[in-house]
């Protein structure tokens, strides 16, 4: 049983309401369970795969889902760059390895079953890039046609081509990300169609399961759960998820919620750095890496909380360290992700190297998306292929072997 309650002012709303915010206040709505009325262990978690449905007991959807068996993503060591940050505890959980690469398809996941149990007939959502191509694969699953705003020329190549090829109506908005979200929420509250950015609850109810896995695959709770921050969802979320695991008595404590923007698009970060009561919006915001290119993140309420909370931290990198950590990542740890993704872990090398963070710790660092959502910028940073006459001469000279 659960219900819809606002984060700011607690009035709570029947779970079949199709609202995204508090038609009280306007702040933000979360999805509350009755806790103590839940009949689950641990060891019947166990005994499933390990997905999202995995933790079907404390998640909204009633009806079969919608799923392309999205999650169990893989948890890897860091043995390398660990060993060259001095940190022999890193991990990185490759949300990329989900069906159509990023993490956004846990929360399609329940987002769209919830459109189909509520009965709605079409969904839409803005993005910079995953959330569109997310929605576009899981509508499509679901048989309900999908429209999705994406800002003009700001989108990299491979989430477009899946938008476009899983049907949805793409549409380009010459404006920012911020703008589009503003177009579809108006455009959704007004002609009835299901929102399906992260400002929707029941989305994010999908996306916490990153946490639980988190906690299942390393066999205990991580220190410290390090996230890119874009919107501010997936923070959120993660943090809610593992409140929830406290409260049933599965985990004692709760890893310290890290959240690290790009430079040039940092409104969480100067809120926790300055200490302020609210994000204040960055109007113009710009990076490299277009998926966390936002300046007024939706949910930067719930983020704020859950980083003061846990006594985690926030911190910005330039598109320098981004792009130099997606090398890394790719070629010290076979780990292929987008520059949005690398931004965690070149978040916690920042850290370490300024001697915010322990060095003992057991830090989980979430990269979001897949390498290959973002050829163009991969293209960009590397050698191109050394192109040859077609004979064995000609090879073993690039290779300067002799024959
Ligand atoms: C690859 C990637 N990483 C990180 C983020 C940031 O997530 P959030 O918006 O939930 O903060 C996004 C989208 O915003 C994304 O697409
Ligand atoms: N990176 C996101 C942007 C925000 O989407 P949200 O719905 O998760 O807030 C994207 O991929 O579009």
């Amino acid at each position: 049983m659960y219900h819809l309650a606002c984060i700011h002012c607690g009035a709570e709303y029947a779970p079949g309401e199709i609202i995204y915010t508090c038609p009280k206040c306007g702040h933000l709505l979360t999805v509350d369970y009755d806790l103590d009325a839940i009949n689950v262990s641990r060891e019947a978690w166990n005994r499933r795969p390990i997905s999202v449905w995995r933790y079907r007991e404390i998640l909204p959807v009633t009806i079969p889902p919608v799923t392309l068996q999205e999650g169990g993503t893989p948890l890897y060591h860091l043995e390398r760059l660990g060993a060259e940050m001095g940190l022999p505890h890193l991990y990185a959980k490759h949300e990329g390895m989900n069906p159509t690469g990023s993490f956004k398809d846990r929360g399609m996941t329940v987002g769209v079953s919830m459109a189909v149990q509520l009965g709605m007939k079409s969904v839409a959502c803005a993005s910079t890039g995953n959330t569109s191509a997310s929605l576009a694969a899981y509508a499509a699953k679901g048989g309900i046609p999908a429209v999705v705003l994406l800002p003009a020329g700001k989108v990299a190549l491979g989430k477009v081509a899946q938008a476009l090829m899983h049907g949805a109506k793409v549409i380009a908005v010459r404006g920012n990300f911020d703008r589009s979200l503003e177009m579809v929420r108006d455009l959704c509250l007004k002609h009835g169609i299901y929102l399906l950015n992260s400002v929707n609850p029941y989305r994010l109810e999908g996306q916490k399961t990153i946490g639980f896995e988190a906690v299942d695959q390393l066999g205990d709770v991580p220190d410290r759960l390090v996230l890119p921050v874009g919107n501010a969802g997936n923070i959120s979320a993660v943090y809610k998820g593992l409140r929830e695991l406290e409260t049933l008595g599965f985990i004692d404590r709760l890893p310290m919620m890290t959240g690290i923007q790009a430079a040039g698009s940092q409104p969480l970060v100067q809120a926790i750095q300055g200490s302020l009561p609210a994000v204040v919006p960055e109007a113009n915001p710009e990076t490299v890496a277009t998926a966390i290119r936002i300046g007024a993140p939706v949910n930067g309420e719930k983020a704020l909380i859950a980083i003061r909370e846990t006594g985690g931290t926030a911190a910005s990198v330039t598109d320098e360290e981004i792009l130099a950590m997606q090398r890394d990542l790719a070629q010290k740890e076979g780990i292929g992700v987008e520059p949005a993704s690398a931004a965690s872990v070149a978040g916690i090398k920042k850290l370490v190297e300024e001697g915010r963070i322990d060095r003992d710790e057991r830090i989980v660092c979430v990269v979001t998306g897949h390498l290959l959502k973002d050829p163009e910028t991969v293209i960009r940073q590397c050698p191109p292929p050394i192109e040859i006459d077609a004979t064995e001469q000609a090879l073993l000279s690039v290779l300067h072997l002799s024959s």
